[in-house]
Order: structure tokens, then sequence, then C-alpha cells
């Protein structure tokens, strides 16, 4: 099109058809470069982990969203479930049951900070003694761990097992991550059978001895409940009986799930 342009005016003497001819494609080059340096400087821009943290996204969820919803775009934020319950209750034994039948991805917090102990990080030594004594670990560690875990998962559902611990951690976390968790699964067993279960997990964990167990509990009543509590009055909690065999308690969780697909 910039040529027929150009090539048009009989009206115009050589010389200046020529020079004529020069700006124009001077113009198209400055153009073009504008366009380039434009959509370069938007990708860096939407691929910058700081800027896609200051937004609640990446790039790569974008994407997947995009494929997931069609034409919309829009980015659907993960569906995700606390699991809570006293040491023992067995929330892990029922998260690894509802990963296989619904496909979510269980981020397990209790290994993410043991991960932390092993991984030498400048943290490790006071997770350490903090999961020895059967205490919390300060919500400043444990929420970054968790934000990163969900901000680098392609999953859309996600259990969250065993946070918040304290009404301090479920403030901080709906604080730094910004949405509150979609439902709450609480697994109510009696104290004497949780302290059994901890007892043989044989997982080679240092907090599973009786004077560990007996400090968790206390935290648990103490700082847990009031965590339950919370969510009971918002009408996100689904209380299950934790007792009986590990078949018969999934029996309880299946229509919890099977009532969102
Ligand atoms: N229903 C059950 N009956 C007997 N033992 C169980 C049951 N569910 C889990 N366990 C065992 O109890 C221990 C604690 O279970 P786990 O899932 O690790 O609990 P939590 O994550 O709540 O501490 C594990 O050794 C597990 O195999
Ligand atoms: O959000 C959390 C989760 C775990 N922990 C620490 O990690 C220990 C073990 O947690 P885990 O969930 O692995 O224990 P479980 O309840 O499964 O026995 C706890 O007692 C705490 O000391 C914590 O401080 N904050
Ligand atoms: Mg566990």
């Amino acid at each position: 099109m910039w040529r027929r342009v150009v090539s048009l005016p009989p009206l115009l003497s050589s010389s200046n058809s020529r020079r004529l001819n020069q700006v124009i494609q001077h113009s198209q080059f400055v153009l073009l470069r504008f366009l380039s340096v434009k959509f370069w400087r938007d990708s860096v821009t939407l691929f910058n982990p700081q800027v896609q943290v200051a937004y609640g996204f990446n790039a790569s969820q974008v994407f997947s969203t995009q494929a997931e919803e069609g034409v919309s775009g829009a980015r659907r934020k993960p569906f995700v479930t606390f699991v809570l319950g006293g040491p023992g209750s067995g929330k892990g034994t029922q998260c690894t049951r509802i990963v296989n039948t619904f496909g979510f991805t269980h981020l397990n917090v209790g290994d993410l900070l043991r991960k932390e102990i092993y991984s030498d990080s400048e943290n490790g030594s006071m997770i350490l003694d903090t999961i020895k004594e059967g205490k919390i670990v300060s919500s400043e560690v444990t929420v970054k761990l968790i934000k990163n875990s969900i901000e680098a998962n392609e999953n859309s559902r996600i259990l969250v097992d065993g946070f918040p611990r304290s009404e301090e951690n479920r403030i901080a976390y709906e604080r730094v991550v910004g949405v509150e968790p979609d439902i709450v699964l609480f697994f109510d067993c009696p104290k004497e059978e949780m302290v059994k279960r901890v007892l043989n997990r044989n997982e080679g964990r240092i907090d599973d001895n009786i004077d560990t167990v007996k400090e968790r509990l206390t935290m648990f009543s103490e700082l847990n409940l009031p965590v339950i509590k919370h969510y009971s009055k918002k009408g996100k909690l689904h209380k299950i009986d934790g007792t009986g065999t590990e078949d018969e308690i999934f029996e309880r969780v299946l229509p919890i799930f099977a009532a969102l697909r």
C-alpha cells in the first residue's frame, strides 16, 4: 500500500519522488520499531514475577485459564480447601484419598516446613525447634511458603493440609493471599485415638512422641478450635467424624466433593 501511494504521483519530479520515498520508508521503519519494542515490553511485563505477584497471577495461569475458559480469558482463582483436625486425626491420609479421587493438589504445610529444615534455609533451625516443641511456626514464614506453592501450582483445586493453626495464621493468610478458602474440612477425633495414631505413625518424625503430642493437643484446643469456630460461623465448615476405618471416613468425605463436580 505504501508503495502504491509513492508510485502514484506523476505530479512530482523524480528527485522529489525519491525524497518522498525515503521519508515514507523511514516512517515505516520507525513505526515497525515502535510496534516491536512495545510488544517486547508488554511480554517482559507479563512474565515479570514481581508484576505477576503484584497483580496476583502468573502467566502460565493466565494462559491455562484462557485454554480452560475459552473466550473470556478472565483468571479463575483456584478452589482452595483447608483441611483441619488435631494431630493424628487423619488429615494427611484422607487428603491422599481426595487427591486420588478428585484430582486435587495436596499442600501439606507440615511437609513444606520440614523441607525448609532440610534445605538449610535461614529459618531451618527455628522451624525444627518449633516443631519439636509442638508449637506453631510464625505466620510470616508459613504464609509465604503456602503462597509460593499456590502460585507455582497449575491445578485449579488445592488442599491446604494442616493450616491455619491459629486465628493469627488465618488472618495473615487472608491478608497476604487476599482470599478466603472455599471450604474447610475438620476431622473430629477423640484425643485418645489421636495420641494412639501419632505414637504408631512410625514415620520417624521428631514430634511423634508423647511430650510433643500433649503440647500439640493443648495448642489445638487453644488456638486451632477458634479457627474451626470461625469457619463454622461463616458456613464453610464440613465437620467429619474422624473415627472408624480409613474407608469409613472417606465415605463421609466423598459426598462433599461429589457435590462440587
Ligand atoms: N482411620 C484410621 N484408623 C487408624 N489409623 C489411621 C486412620 N487414619 C489414619 N491413620 C493412621 O494414623 C496416623 C496419623 O494419620 P495422618 O493421616 O498422618 O494424620 P494427621 O495428618 O492428621 O496427623 C498415620 O499413621 C495413619 O496411617
Ligand atoms: O501451618 C502449620 C503447619 C504445621 N506447623 C508445624 O508443623 C508441625 C507438624 O505439622 P503436621 O501438619 O505435619 O502434623 P500433623 O497434624 O499432620 O500430625 C506442627 O505441630 C507445627 O509445629 C505449623 O507450625 N504451622
Ligand atoms: Mg499430617
